[in-house]
Formats: structure tokens, sequence, C-alpha cells
């Protein structure tokens, strides 16, 4: 049986994943293509719910400590999108085209800048079921700041980071240098780059995503000259 295509969208924190994945999804909704959470627990495993759920709570819900090293936060979310690709988007895409609203890339774009070598994040994430189309939006780093300002956590602040003080300055910062390894890898891997304008209302950012997703999900149309 071919499964239908799995795709995500990436980019930094507050890019608009959620929100663009949630609408996209509405409009391309007659085409069968659902927004799955990236956060979801299994609804498909009884037992792999169980678990999950302590794993949700320790990355989204414990709050922000330095007492934890990256390693420890790393492993963490590499089970977790391991389980989640497993047990949340393969019994998924057994019935139409799946769009999650962020992988695991924005993870491993941070990890080089904390000392990690490409050849160690590439093995803690090799498990990982891999989109078939990953879309990066491409925002500027001071336009996620004004939009999240006031609401960011320590650790979108640049806390595993090497800053002294956390505020604008270590945002921008941080933000910018995850981004730009999110476009190297882009490049590398052939995904596809969206790069949003300042001030564009997020329903047509969305329906330019879903444009291109449309795009990406229907077959080439028949150009051999040959009548269907
Ligand atoms: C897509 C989009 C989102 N937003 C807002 C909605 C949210 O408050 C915030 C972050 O969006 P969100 O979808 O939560 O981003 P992510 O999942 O990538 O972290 O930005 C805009 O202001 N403009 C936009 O074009």
């Amino acid at each position: 049986m071919s499964l239908a295509p799995f795709l995500a969208l990436e980019g930094p924190d507050g890019a608009g994943k959620t929100t663009l994945a949630t609408r996209a999804a509405e409009i391309l909704a007659p085409l069968g293509v659902r927004h799955v959470n990236r956060r979801q627990v299994s609804t498909n495993s009884a037992y792999a719910a169980t678990l999950m759920e302590p794993l949700a709570r320790m990355l989204w819900h414990s709050g922000d400590a330095p007492d934890l090293s990256d390693g420890f936060w790393a492993h963490l979310q590499a089970a977790w999108f391991t389980a989640h690709g497993e047990q949340v988007v393969a019994p998924a895409l057994t019935s139409g085209p799946v769009l999650v609203d962020g992988w695991y890339f924005k993870l491993a774009s941070r990890l080089p800048g904390q000392g990690w070598h490409a050849d160690e994040i590439d093995h803690l994430f090799s498990r990982v079921r891999r989109p078939d189309h990953t879309i990066l939006l491409d925002v500027d780093p001071e336009v996620l700041w004004e939009r999240k300002a006031g609401r960011l956590r320590d650790a979108e602040l640049g806390m595993h980071g090497t800053y002294t003080d956390l505020g604008r300055a270590s945002f921008l910062d941080y933000q910018q240098q995850g981004l730009n390894r999110l476009r190297a890898t882009a490049a590398a891997e052939g995904w596809h780059v969206m790069t949003i304008p300042v001030g564009e209302d997020p329903d047509t950012t969305a329906h330019c995503v879903a444009a291109l997703i449309r795009d990406l999900i229907t077959p080439a149309p028949n150009t051999s000259g040959e009548r269907p």
C-alpha cells in the first residue's frame, strides 16, 4: 500500500507553524489533508499514549531551568519524535496526507551552536520519520520578536545558548543563528522555502502555503500529449 505524503512546516519560534498548519489544512480538507499537532500523543495505541504523556509533560509543561543539560533535552526530543512518527503520523497517513506544525529540525538547528557536531545530530535523529516534503517558513527574527515579546519562554530567548543576559538581543541572535542553519539545511535537502513578507495577513500566507502543498501532493498533469 502506498502511503499518502507526510508534510512538515518548519521555522523558528513564532514563525506561524501552528497557525498556518491549522488554516492550510482547513483550506485543503477537500483533498484529505489533515493537520496533526506535533505534540499529539498516540490515539492509536493506549500503551504508546501512556508512555508519550509524561514525555510531553517533560518537554512542554515542566518550565525552563538550566539544571539538566542539552544532552538530556535532545534525547527526550529524539525519543518524542521517534514515537510520534511511528504512533501518530504513520497511522494518520493511512487515511490521507498529513501536515505537522513543526518537526525536529528546529531543535537540530540549534545544537551546532551549543557544541554539537553534525554527525552526532544526524545520529541522534536518525530513527525519526522524515517528512516527504518540508516547507521552511522564513520569517525575520525582528518580526518574531514583535509578535511574541512578553510571552517568550527562556528557552526561546536563548537559555540554552551562551548569553549572559536573556532579552531582545539574545533572542534576535539565537533565532537568527537557528534560521541561518535551517536555511542551509533547506538548500542541502531540497526543502521549499517560503519567505514571508513583513506585515502579510496570516490568511494570505495560509493560502500561499496551501497552494504550495496542493502542487506538491497533486500528481503532475500528463504532458506527453496523450489523452488521459
Ligand atoms: C502566521 C502568523 C502568526 N502570527 C502570530 C500568531 C501567534 O500569536 C504567533 C506565533 O504563531 P504560532 O503559529 O504559534 O507559531 P509557531 O507554531 O511557529 O511557534 O504569531 C502573526 O502575528 N502573524 C502571522 O502571519
